[in-house]
């Protein structure tokens, strides 16, 4: 599974992403743009740690991570602060395509759209694994999660790829370890305390996207 072992600042925590999935929402409900991507960035680093099996899904992750950067990081920094700004100040300026791919394939709209897709994944998944026994597998845990969700946006082979993956995914055990939290039952407990940050980070960003029509942005 895993190859050497990974330095420090590469290493998985999932308390790390707890913390940011925390700092995500502020008191108006508004979903810091910075703390979503630090997010994916610490579970980029779980998935790196699987092999290089997940390697074209890392990069993909990647990939809109530096977009979202790259719009945060530019001269209209200000205006991505938050999810809901970003959603104003691109659609306000015409910087989303709509209906189809044209002069803006890489809006902060439509790019974190992609990663919402994938939160819902994982907010399944992570209640598959909270709610699992020691002999539950992974692969199938993962594979029902992505069925249910992701996987209605992905082409045949996409979802073929992404299904080969999921079957050399380690067992339970070796799973929860790579958390580096803790004894099994420090692993459930903090789900539980993950999974409503991550619900809830996920409702509002949907509400968001359902409220402007833009939930199927090509
Ligand atoms: C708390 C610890 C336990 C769980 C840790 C999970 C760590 C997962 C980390 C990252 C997940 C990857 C997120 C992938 C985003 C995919 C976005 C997407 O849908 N992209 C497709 C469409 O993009 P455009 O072409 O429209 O720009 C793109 O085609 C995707 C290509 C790659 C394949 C994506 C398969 C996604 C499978 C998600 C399950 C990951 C399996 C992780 C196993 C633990």
């Amino acid at each position: 599974m895993a190859g050497p072992v990974a330095p420090e600042e590469q290493r998985f925590c999932l308390q790390e992403v707890l913390d940011t999935f925390k700092l995500c929402l502020s008191e108006n409900e508004e979903v810091s743009l910075e703390h979503y991507v630090a997010g994916w960035r610490g579970l980029v680093k779980f998935l790196n740690s699987l092999g290089s099996v997940f390697g074209f899904i890392s990069k993909d992750a990647v990939n809109k991570i530096k977009i979202l950067v790259g719009h945060l990081d530019g001269e209209n920094g200000p205006k991505y602060v938050t999810v809901q700004s970003m959603v104003k100040y691109e659609l306000a300026s015409d910087l989303v395509d709509l209906t189809k791919r044209g002069n803006h394939p890489e809006s902060g709209c439509r790019t974190l759209l992609r990663l919402h897709r994938a939160l819902r994944w994982l907010e399944l998944f992570l209640e598959r694994l909270r709610t699992s026994s020691e002999d539950s597998k992974t692969s199938v845990m993962c594979a029902e999660s992505y069925n249910e969700s992701l996987a209605q946006h992905h082409p045949w082979l996409v979802r073929k790829a992404a299904g080969m993956a999921f079957c050399v995914l380690p067992g339970r055990p070796a799973f929860f370890e790579v958390m580096n939290v803790g004894p099994p039952e420090q692993v459930v407990a903090m789900l539980g305390e993950a999974l409503p940050l991550i619900s809830e980070v996920y409702q509002v960003t949907e509400t968001l996207y359902a409220q402007h029509n833009l939930l199927d942005l090509p």
